[in-house]
């Protein structure tokens, strides 16, 4: 009988778990013998002053404070963890989920939107079937020139796709592409048909920058329209009488959302941006799978969709997996990096630490969610709880979404279906919404701000 090979593997840091246990022992015996001393000198020593038995309990409280502080921190240098993926064994690309990707915009004047096209351009790029992806853009800012910069990105993205497959490009945010010095492609032969055709796309990815300048400079599309607008939701596509089935073949499906904004309705910053695109997202594409994105972020690694895969439908992954958290990089951090900005404790020591746990906790950005558990905790076998108006809302559409057999219409190459979904997900996106129901309060991102706290006791890998 065939067995089937493991998707993924996991196995003890090593030497760091010894190196750390070893640390651990060394600090256990000195603190034993600091508190041995603290107590004896209580028994040895002479307190006939007030002041020397006042200090004498402010230091040993200190000392004990700390030592249990210190404790509780070895627990995530008890059993780091590594895992390594086998993405060549995934199944067949028509046989994998779909991936919705949610990324966040607040403000074109602090985020350039020539950024936040990188951010979108490299979502677009993951090595994933096209007709899989769907990548969906929030704009708080509700600016004009977002909404342009979505439309010239994908037409830049026609030509920038096939380029990164063809060549098998790693780098697939255009801007830190074109600026390494040393292409990884060029180090071990100089292709020169490589050269020429990256010569023509750098060409065509200097006409896109300077249109995005030009609409800025302009001042039309570059002011925000203010924090008391209608929601905008529109399908990014070549012209509007193109339907979306035909693009499906090659490019990923590209969303734009700006949420409705009254002055008189809290919008809960990002949490409620991701709601919005939570419920936008379930009755137009409802992928099993959600990677969110914040617009300062770019994919570094093409192969992250797979990877994150490798764990996700691994039939030997527990059911409760919630999420795979992917660790963050930062550019343009002084050398020396003295105030830990680059955030290696938390991204190269902690979170391997919390994997031999019960699981890292949720970094805000570059995780890939089941949508499921946004939805129920795993003591609840089906989302039967949450499919009443007082749960989600009113949208019966919605609703229909949270159903395991729900299959969108959004796909039927018809005018008319596309028309009336899009305006059911514009009422999705409006800022009363969500009033008089339970949403954020049991269901999904809004929990707090910073972040879904909550969902860690899901979380496995
Ligand atoms: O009203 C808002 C405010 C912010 N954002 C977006 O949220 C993201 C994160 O905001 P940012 O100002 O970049 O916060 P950071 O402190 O850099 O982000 C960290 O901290 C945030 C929580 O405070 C997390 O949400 C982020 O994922 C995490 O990277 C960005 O894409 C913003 O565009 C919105 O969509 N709407
Ligand atoms: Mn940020």
């Amino acid at each position: 009988m065939e067995t089937k090979l493991p998707l993924h593997v996991s196995q003890r840091q090593q030497p760091q778990t010894t190196i750390y246990r070893f640390n651990t022992l060394v600090h256990s015996i000195a603190l034993i013998a600091l508190l041995c001393y603290r107590f004896s000198s209580l028994l040895h020593g002479q307190f006939n002053e007030f002041m020397a038995i006042f200090s004498w309990i402010v230091i040993s409280f200190s000392e004990l404070l700390h030592s249990f502080l210190w404790v509780l921190g070895q627990a995530v240098r008890w059993r780091p963890i590594t895992r390594h993926v086998f993405a060549e064994r995934l199944p067949r690309d028509s046989e994998l989920p779909a991936i919705d990707v949610f990324i966040c915009t607040a403000d074109p004047t602090k985020e350039p939107t020539v950024g936040v096209m990188n951010t979108v351009i490299s979502a677009m790029c993951l090595d994933y079937p096209p007709d899989k992806l769907f990548v969906y853009l929030s704009d708080d800012g509700g600016a004009p020139i977002t909404l342009y910069g979505m439309k010239e990105a994908y037409s830049f993205a026609k030509s920038w796709i096939p380029f990164c497959n063809k060549y098998g490009i790693t780098t697939r945010a255009p801007e830190a592409y074109f600026s390494e010095l040393i292409h990884e492609d060029e180090k071990n032969s100089l292709n020169s048909i490589l050269i020429k055709e990256r010569k023509e796309i750098e060409l065509r990815y200097q006409v896109f920058r300077q249109r995005l300048e030009r609409a800025k400079d302009s001042g039309d599309a570059s002011f925000s329209s203010g924090q008391n607008r209608p929601p905008i939701v529109e399908v990014i596509q070549d012209d509007a009488m193109e339907e979306i089935g035909e693009n499906q073949a090659m490019m990923p499906l590209l969303v734009y959302v700006s949420r409705e904004k009254r002055p008189s309705h809290p919008h809960h910053f990002k949490a409620g941006a991701l709601n919005v695109l939570l419920r936008v997202s379930g009755i137009i594409s409802n992928s099993p799978y959600i990677l969110t994105l914040d617009c300062d972020m770019y994919c570094n690694d093409s192969t992250s969709a797979r990877q994150a895969m490798c764990f996700h439908i691994d039939p030997n992954t527990s059911p409760s997996l919630a999420f795979v958290q992917f660790p963050q990089k930062f550019h343009n951090i002084s050398k020396n990096d003295i105030y830990n900005e680059l955030l290696r404790t938390a991204f190269e020591v902690l979170w391997y630490g919390f994997d031999g746990l019960k699981g890292p906790i949720l970094s805000g950005t570059g995780f890939y969610m089941k949508r499921e558990a946004l939805y129920r905790s795993p003591q609840q076998k089906d989302l039967s709880h949450v499919t009443s108006t007082t749960n989600v809302g009113n949208s019966e559409e919605f609703i229909a979404s949270l159903r395991r057999d729900y299959k969108t219409n959004a796909f039927d190459n018809d005018d008319n279906t596309l028309a009336s979904l899009l305006h059911e997900a514009r009422l999705l996106a409006s800022c009363t919404y969500e009033q008089h129901t339970q949403w954020g309060e049991q269901a999904n991102f809004l929990i707090t701000e910073p972040e879904i706290s909550f969902l860690l006791y899901t979380s496995n890998c």
